[in-house]
């Protein structure tokens, strides 16, 4: 069994993070943080969580030497900033100890390898520049490999794990211009927990807006260094995040011209082959288009392509659940790979749908 230590678990993705550990047959939360639970028990928080081992660890303050000490792996779900502070600590402490750690960070702060587009976009200065250049970005199914090696995983944002996922075949083949729109929808959930007014029930329930959009959002860099990397050569992308009115899930509508004719079949057969090794992206038959609640509670990603011949687009539908694939499970299936653990270890749960 390997010692975990959750930093952030009264945030959203910390709470998900619970839960999914909670029934981990190789990973035991044995330390989480939080500043302002420090004291309580898990379940006393979670009441969801009752009756599970999980309920009854104690929340305590942050204690950098304490998790360096006693945990094998870390899970940082706590803001931009603070993420890469614990980070450097803890990484120090380990090394004073002669000891081995991996963590897992789903803030954005090892993301972007540039430092100076990571500070421009975030208006943080990045004070881990030795850690960013080790630091490998989590999205599985194209880098299991570094990942399996690696002790600091930077896990991808929400949007471009589903943004990154539909595009890679269309990109890597080289089917479409670049050209590339993104419409993207989240559930509040996205936003975390911290208390806003823009996340009030009365200013989400029953409405549908969009924020940040004209090249605003900070995952704009994130999807446009996967993507060139990916197509080997410079992507833009015009992003554009909506708020849906739902807890979980995300559902981006991309739309781009394709470089060549090209039917529609043959692009659904490229997809297939694409993600044959990779069991949570599922291509949709043709006919179908994903939905939210397929996704939801789960690791899996959902596209389904289709050609609009009249404009000569490329449109590609994807979903995930921001909270699962989007954050906390795809941290989970991080922790799996670089602890040398089968990937769906304790993460292969179906769907909750409705
Ligand atoms: N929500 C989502 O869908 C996604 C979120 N993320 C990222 O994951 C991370 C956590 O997100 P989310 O759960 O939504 O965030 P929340 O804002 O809901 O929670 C933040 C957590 O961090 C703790 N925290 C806040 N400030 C500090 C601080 N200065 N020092 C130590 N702990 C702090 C809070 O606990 P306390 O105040 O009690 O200490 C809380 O547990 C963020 O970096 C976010 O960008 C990534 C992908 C998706
Ligand atoms: C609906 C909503 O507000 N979503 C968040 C994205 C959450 C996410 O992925 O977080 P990172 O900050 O870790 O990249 C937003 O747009 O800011």
């Amino acid at each position: 069994m390997y010692k975990a230590g959750l930093i952030g678990v009264t945030g959203y993705t910390g709470m998900e993070l619970a839960r999914i550990l909670a029934t981990h047959p190789q990973i035991e939360l044995t330390h989480a943080t939080s500043r302002q639970e420090s004291g309580k028990k898990i379940e006393d928080l979670y009441p969801f969580l009752r009756s599970y081992k999980i309920g009854s660890v104690c929340i305590s303050d942050y204690d950098a030497q304490e998790l360096a000490k006693e945990c094998d792996i870390i899970f940082l779900a706590v803001p931009h900033g603070t993420a890469m502070q614990s980070a450097g600590e803890i990484f120090s402490i380990a090394k004073t100890l002669n000891k081995t750690i991996k963590i897992i960070d789903l803030s954005a702060d090892f993301r972007i390898k540039n430092p100076e587009t990571y500070e421009a976009w975030y208006q943080i200065k990045h004070t881990e520049q030795d850690l960013l250049t080790r630091a490998v970005y989590g999205l599985f199914d194209i880098y299991a490999d570094s990942i399996k090696n690696a002790d600091l995983i930077a896990n991808p944002g929400c949007y471009p794990t589903a943004s990154i996922l539909g595009l890679y075949p269309a990109l890597k083949n080289a089917l479409i211009q670049n050209d590339i729109v993104i419409d993207a929808k989240s559930g509040t959930s996205g936003a975390g927990r911290k208390a806003q007014a823009s996340s009030l029930f009365c200013e989400v329930y029953d409405n549908f807006r969009p924020y940040s959009i004209g090249g605003k959002h900070r995952h704009t860099p994130e999807i446009e260094q996967e993507l060139s990397a990916i197509a080997k050569k410079e992507i833009f992308v015009s992003f554009n995040p909506h708020l849906l009115p739902i807890e979980r899930g995300i559902l981006n509508t991309i739309y781009a011209p394709l470089a060549k004719a090209i039917s529609a079949e043959k692009i659904h057969a490229l997809y297939a082959g694409e993600y044959e090794n990779s069991p949570f992206v599922r291509v949709l038959p043709s006919g179908q288009l994903p939905e939210t609640r397929n996704v939801r509670g789960s690791l899996f990603c959902d596209i389904a392509i289709s050609v609009d011949t009249r404009t000569n687009k490329l449109i590609i539908a994807s979903a995930i659940d921001n909270l699962a694939r989007g954050a906390s499970m795809q941290a989970v299936a991080n922790a799996n790979l670089c602890l040398g653990l089968p990937l769906a270890t304790g993460i292969n749960n179906a769907p909750l749908c409705p």
